[in-house]
């Protein structure tokens, strides 16, 4: 087992090329079962979450050839094996598989998945949609069975804006018998991302990146080439870096669209951010201003850089609150922050962090891939080595992060946990 140590207070300078977007491959690997040919996906991040799935791809019969970021699917053997262990419960994003194993074998077994622990992450509106398009769902023993006489498309309504839920009734709907309208949808980009591939796949989907997608359901689709959309948590993770300890960077391979809400905070707190198609900027102010964030559904503040942004906060002059909406106790991280001497109260659902504290290297815990970025950035700013453990989260989600933060100028390494460390790891 392994830890990420990072010695503080080096400036960094230079271009960091964010990879594909975690959450939008995890989508587009199971979309592939939906096909009656092989489905070619360029650009994948190499990260364990596309590991996982391309094992569970092959677990199920498709034959998955990959060439570095390339990955070739073909899915004409695959069958619908039941999951209800193992490798499913390592991630989120197994429930797709729940999605698009319904919509090509109108039957799937699927375990409960994983992710990370942000309190409640209940599913009832994947099987709120799956029940109307005609599914019976059942839960046995952390395992979800899902079985249809045939899919018929239906008027879903979304009771919570949920990025998942979206994208897996478009899997289950799109080889569904007629329309499928689903209101109140998710507007991620993601979304549209996976609605692009189904699209080249021969769906037909209309509204994707809006609150209302209608589908209309086809007999099959084929396989295609697709290209994957740029990580904008990545990205966003970054700039957040470049903001707290940066000198001069530039982010490439970004969509700056898919960051307003984060870029225009950034500038309000003083950031100098220059923008292109592809690239960011980032100046960072001689002095930070505090500002408040409250995390939305897209286009709002993501929740998953709510906490790499809390770690920014401690060098900013005044009080921030940082409220999540999306998940109101995705917190951990503080006790870990003000272990380097973070001055951070949370409150009345809200954390409060008061700045600029000079931070200090610590032991510190990725409780979760998010944490894990806001310990990264703590440290980089911190005075003196930040051990962080859990790093297992962090490669969840950040392609090669040792090697880019190197590339950048810091100073970052892996060790080796002694059998002592692994053993306290283990009990906290
Ligand atoms: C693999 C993936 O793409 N993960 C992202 C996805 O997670 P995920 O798709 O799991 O998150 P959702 O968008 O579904 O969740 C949003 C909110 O809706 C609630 N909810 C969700 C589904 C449901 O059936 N019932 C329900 O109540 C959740 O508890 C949460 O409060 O979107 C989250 C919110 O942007 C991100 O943090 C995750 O990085
Ligand atoms: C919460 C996240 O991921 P997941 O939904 O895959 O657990 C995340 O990417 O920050």
């Amino acid at each position: 087992m392994r830890k990420l140590l990072v010695e503080g207070g080096t400036r960094l300078r230079g271009q960091v090329r964010v990879s594909g977007a975690k959450n939008s491959a995890v989508a587009l690997l199971p979309a592939a079962i939906l096909a009656d040919s092989p489905v070619t996906i360029e650009g994948l991040p190499n990260i364990s979450d596309v590991g996982i799935l391309s094992d569970l791809l092959s677990e199920i019969g498709g034959k998955v050839e990959k060439d570095g970021r390339t990955i070739k699917i073909d899915p004409s053997h695959m069958i619908s094996m039941p999951l209800p262990n193992g490798k499913v419960k390592k991630l989120r994003a197994s429930y797709y598989f729940m999605g698009a194993m319904l919509g090509r074998f109108n039957k799937a077994v699927i375990g409960l998945p994983g992710g990370c622990h942000l309190g409640p992450r209940p599913i009832d509106q994947h099987i709120k949609g799956f029940e109307a398009l005609g599914a019976e769902v059942t839960n046995e023993q952390g395992a979800i069975y899902l079985r249809a006489e045939e899919l018929r498309g239906a008027r879903i309504y979304l009771d919570v804006v949920s990025v998942g839920a979206t994208i897996n009734i478009m899997l289950a709907a799109v080889r569904a018998k007629g329309k499928t309208v689903i209101e109140n949808a998710a507007k991620e980009p993601e979304i549209i991302d996976v609605a692009t591939l189904l699209t080249s796949m021969g769906a037909k989907i209309k509204g994707a990146g809006t609150d209302v997608i209608r589908i209309e359901g086809v007999d099959q689709l084929s396989g295609c080439l697709h290209t994957i959309i740029p990580d904008r948590i990545e990205a966003g993770t970054y700039t957040i870096m470049a903001a707290a300890q940066g000198e001069e960077m530039i982010i490439d391979n970004v969509i700056p669209q898919h960051l307003e809400s984060l870029l225009a905070k950034l500038r309000e707190m003083g950031v100098t951010i220059e923008e292109n198609d592809e690239q960011l900027y980032v100046k960072p102010g001689n002095a930070l201003r505090s500002v408040d964030i409250k995390t939305l559904v897209y286009p709002g503040f993501p929740t998953d850089l709510q906490q790499p942004f809390t770690s920014l906060l401690t060098k900013a002059e005044g009080t921030g609150v940082v409220t999540d909406s999306i998940y109101q106790a995705r917190f951990k991280h503080i006790d870990e922050l003000r272990r380097m001497n973070a001055s951070i109260k949370v409150e009345g659902g809200a954390a409060i962090v008061s700045g600029p504290s000079t931070l200090e290297g610590a032991k510190v815990k990725a409780t979760d891939l998010r944490a894990g970025a806001a310990l990264v950035i703590a440290g980089l700013m911190a005075k003196g080595v930040t051990e962080i453990t859990g790093v297992e989260h962090i490669e969840r989600g950040y392609e090669n992060i040792t090697n880019k933060l190197v590339e950048l100028g810091a100073k970052v390494w892996y060790e080796e946990m002694s059998e002592e460390e692994v053993e306290q790891f283990q009990n906290s």
